[in-house]
């Protein structure tokens, strides 16, 4: 079965997956390999192209699942027409090793990146958070609106992007009233949760701009000489992280500022580590390989129903 992009955006909730993709961290960080197998993703560095592809195999023996994503993440120039990130998800059967399902992965990583994202938010932020700024105005930009606004009620939405004309067109795209400027400090002063979507090398967000207890959820920066946080921001927060390994191997946010890791979301959501939300907390996120085994699952099971009903 080939599962389009359309499909997939059919297919594929919020509302369905958001609960799911919670209880998957859950499982994964508690290291039962009954319940999850998922080593460090491997990178295949494509520096004709400059690039990455990325590989992100995962079993979850307890669900019967088992995933393989491919996506190649590239530097692009502004105003390219070339996809920044391209992604292939691949669903096994795990007893007799055949494909079952191959599916878009644009639309998969764009919603579970932003899905956990807003998990971070549900447990991180304060509960009384107004306002929501969002740095980038790209597709991790969009997906992150989308599921915000439909998770929480912010009184203010703020968008950056270094060019304003990007900005304006961005907003013009989504549907509810949103603030823009090309100056970074004027949308972070005052938010009470940031997201940086950006594909930016050099930190752009720094700590004497965010205010005390924001949650700050980082999702650029995915390779270990990358940033997106600059090093206050980085050693006053508190770091939450997706998994331990996969940000000592990847995050330049954590290993060049020398940022200590004080847990994954997977330990707050088993209640083994706190949710400081009374403190500036940062949730660096990389992405694994078990955020796209869920919605996968998800997927192949709603289209099956969906076909045996025809
Ligand atoms: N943590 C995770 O699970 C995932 C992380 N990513 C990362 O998220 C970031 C955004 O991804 P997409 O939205 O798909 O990319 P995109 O290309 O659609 O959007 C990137 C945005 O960053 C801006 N930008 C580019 N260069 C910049 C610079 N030097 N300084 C500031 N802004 C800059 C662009 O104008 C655009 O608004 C990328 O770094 C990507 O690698 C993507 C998928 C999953
Ligand atoms: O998890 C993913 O998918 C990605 N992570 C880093 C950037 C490219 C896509």
């Amino acid at each position: 079965m080939d599962q389009r992009r359309e499909e997939v955006e059919e297919l594929l909730l919020y509302r369905d997956l958001v609960p799911l993709l919670e209880e998957a961290l859950g499982k994964f960080s508690t290291r039962d390999t009954e319940e999850v197998i998922q080593s460090v993703r491997t990178a295949v560095p494509l520096s004709k192209h400059s690039g990455f592809m990325l590989l992100m195999p995962t079993y979850m023996e307890k669900d019967a699942v088992l995933c393989t994503k491919f996506v190649c993440m590239y530097k692009r120039e502004e105003g390219s027409t070339l996809p920044a990130v391209n992604a292939t998800v691949v669903l096994l059967d795990p007893e007799r090793g055949n494909v079952k399902a191959v599916m878009d992965g644009e639309v998969i990583t764009a919603m579970r990146t932003a899905a956990v994202s807003a998990i971070s938010s549900k447990l991180l932020m304060d509960p009384g958070a107004e306002v929501l700024t969002i740095l980038g105005t790209g597709t991790q930009a969009l997906s992150h609106y989308n599921v915000f606004t439909e998770m929480f009620s912010f009184k203010e939405v703020r968008v950056w992007s270094r060019s304003i004309e990007r900005a304006e067109s961005f907003v013009r795209s989504l549907k509810g009233p949103v603030t823009v400027s090309s100056s970074v400090e004027e949308v972070v002063r005052g938010a009470d949760v940031i997201v940086t979507v950006t594909r930016c090398t050099e930190p752009i967000l720094m700590g004497r701009w965010v205010k005390p207890g924001a949650h700050v959820a980082a999702v650029g920066a995915c390779r270990p000489d990358r940033r997106e946080l600059d090093d206050t921001l980085m050693k006053e927060a508190v770091v939450y992280v997706d998994s331990r390994e996969g940000a000592m191997a990847e995050s330049g946010d954590v290993i060049l500022s020398g940022a200590e890791i004080f847990a994954e979301l997977g330990d707050v959501i088993n209640r083994v580590k706190p949710a400081l939300r009374n403190k500036t907390t940062v949730f660096k996120s990389l992405g694994m390989g078990i955020e796209d085994a869920v919605p996968a699952k998800l997927i192949f099971d709603k289209w099956k129903a969906k076909s045996s009903s025809l």
